[in-house]
Parts: structure tokens; C-alpha cells; sequence
């Protein structure tokens, strides 16, 4: 029996990549709220990190064989820039699926979302919509890559407040899927979506 909302995006883990990856994205945020107004020692700073970065650096694989294995099992949804817990840049948004057949995710963006002052970043809405989108075909059914992607800004989207952004897939024609999806803050939509995807995969590094 399916559960009532089911996982559409790799479950977090507390540790392994998933740990360092939490700490990159708080190093990234307190750099943006640090500035150059911190009284931090930048120069030390930068070269702690990239000490962090050297030593990352000289263990991982070659690039060849990572894309191997990130394009394996479930390995899919762990390193995207909207869900994966292996990618920093993403915030995470957390996706499930609903009984009706959508699919919904809750987040908060903070300071590295920023667009107009105190608002997130219209290209950032279009990411995590872009994404949603593509995650409720794969939920539905068929899915395939972004052709079209139309969006309306309703109203500005809130930094620091919780979104619930969601996709449903509502038609496939032959090869080409539509696809709608909305921003929410504070039970109003403020950023709502319409794609065309077309069915098509490209094949996975093996
Ligand atoms: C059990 C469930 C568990 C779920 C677990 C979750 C798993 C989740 C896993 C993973 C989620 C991933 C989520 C990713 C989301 C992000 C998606 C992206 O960012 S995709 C990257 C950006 N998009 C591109 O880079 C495309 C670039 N464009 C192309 O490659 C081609 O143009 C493409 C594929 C779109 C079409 O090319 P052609 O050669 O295959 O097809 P042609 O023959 O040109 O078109 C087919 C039909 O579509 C129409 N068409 C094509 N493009 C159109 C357009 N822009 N507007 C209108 N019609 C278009 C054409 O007119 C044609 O229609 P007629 O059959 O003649 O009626």
C-alpha cells in the first residue's frame, strides 16, 4: 500500500555528505549575512575554506566516475539544486506526494535567495518551480524535459517565511506534457506555473 505522502526526494541523512553539506550551507548564508561589515577575519576565513576545499578536492573521484554514480538508484534525487541533500546550493525543498495525484514540498529561503530586498529571487521561484514541475510528472507517470516554462508573479515572495510549493501534471498529449505548479505564502499563491515538457530522456554516464 502506498503511504499518504509519499517520499518523491532523497530523505535527509544527519550524517556522511549530507552533514557537511548542512555545514556548507550555513557557511554560505553567514557569509551573506557576515558582509564586509563582520568583524571576522575574511582573509583567515577564506584561507580555512579553501583548506576545506583542497583536502575535498584531493579524495573525490574523478568526475567521469562520480556522474556515474550520481545518476545511479536514488542517487538521482540526492544531488539537484532544488532537493538534493549532496548539493549546497539547494535549500532543500523536501517534495511528497498527495493522494491526488500532485505533489507539494515545504521550504524557507533565507538571504542566498534574495532578490528585491527582503523578497526571493523571481529566478529562484522559476528553479524550484522548474523542478516541481519535473518531479510531478515523474509522480503521475510520464515525464521528459522542460520546452516551455510560463510563469506569473502574483505578488512578492517572502525571504525568512514558510512557502509550500506544489505540481501537478495535467495532461499528456503523445510526447508533450503539461504540467502546473504554484508558490504559496501564507495560504496565497504568489508565483503560479504552467510548463510544456517533452517526453524524452537523455541517456544516463554509465
Ligand atoms: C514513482 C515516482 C517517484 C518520483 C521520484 C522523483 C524522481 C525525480 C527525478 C528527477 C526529477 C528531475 C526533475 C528535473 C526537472 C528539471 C527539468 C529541466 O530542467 S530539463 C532541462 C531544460 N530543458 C532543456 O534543456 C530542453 C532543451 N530542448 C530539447 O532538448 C528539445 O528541444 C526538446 C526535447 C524539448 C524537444 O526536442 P525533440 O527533438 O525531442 O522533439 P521535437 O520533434 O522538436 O518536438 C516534439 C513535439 O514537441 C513540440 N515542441 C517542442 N518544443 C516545443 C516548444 N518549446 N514549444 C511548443 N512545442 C514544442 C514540437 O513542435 C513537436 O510537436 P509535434 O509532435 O510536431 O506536434
Amino acid at each position: 500500500m502506498t503511504p499518504e505522502r509519499p517520499e518523491l526526494t532523497a530523505t535527509p541523512r544527519n550524517k556522511g555528505v549530507d552533514e557537511a553539506v548542512a555545514a556548507a550551507r550555513r557557511v554560505i548564508a553567514a557569509l551573506l549575512h557576515a558582509g564586509d561589515r563582520s568583524a571576522a577575519e575574511m582573509s583567515t576565513m577564506a584561507d580555512r575554506l579553501n583548506a576545506v576545499a583542497d583536502h575535498l578536492e584531493e579524495h573525490a573521484p574523478a568526475v567521469e566516475e562520480r556522474m556515474i554514480d550520481m545518476w545511479r538508484g536514488e542517487g538521482v534525487t540526492r544531488h539537484d539544486p532544488v532537493t538534493g541533500p549532496e548539493n549546497a546550493l539547494a535549500p532543500p525543498l523536501h517534495l511528497h506526494g498527495r493522494q491526488d495525484g500532485s505533489i507539494e514540498g515545504v521550504v524557507v529561503l533565507g538571504m542566498p535567495y534574495q532578490g528585491p530586498p527582503g523578497y526571493v529571487h523571481g529566478g529562484v521561484s522559476a528553479l524550484l518551480l522548474d523542478h516541481t514541475l519535473g518531479v510531478a510528472n515523474h509522480w503521475a507517470g510520464p515525464s521528459g524535459m522542460t520546452a516551455e516554462l510560463t510563469l506569473r508573479y502574483h505578488r512578492p515572495t517572502p525571504l525568512f517565511e514558510s512557502l509550500t510549493v506544489t505540481g501537478r501534471q495535467v495532461s499528456v498529449d503523445g510526447r508533450k506534457i503539461r504540467t502546473v505548479g504554484t508558490i504559496s505564502a501564507g495560504g496565497e499563491v504568489v508565483v503560479s506555473a504552467e510548463g510544456l515538457f517533452i517526453d524524452k530522456q537523455l541517456p544516463r554516464p554509465r
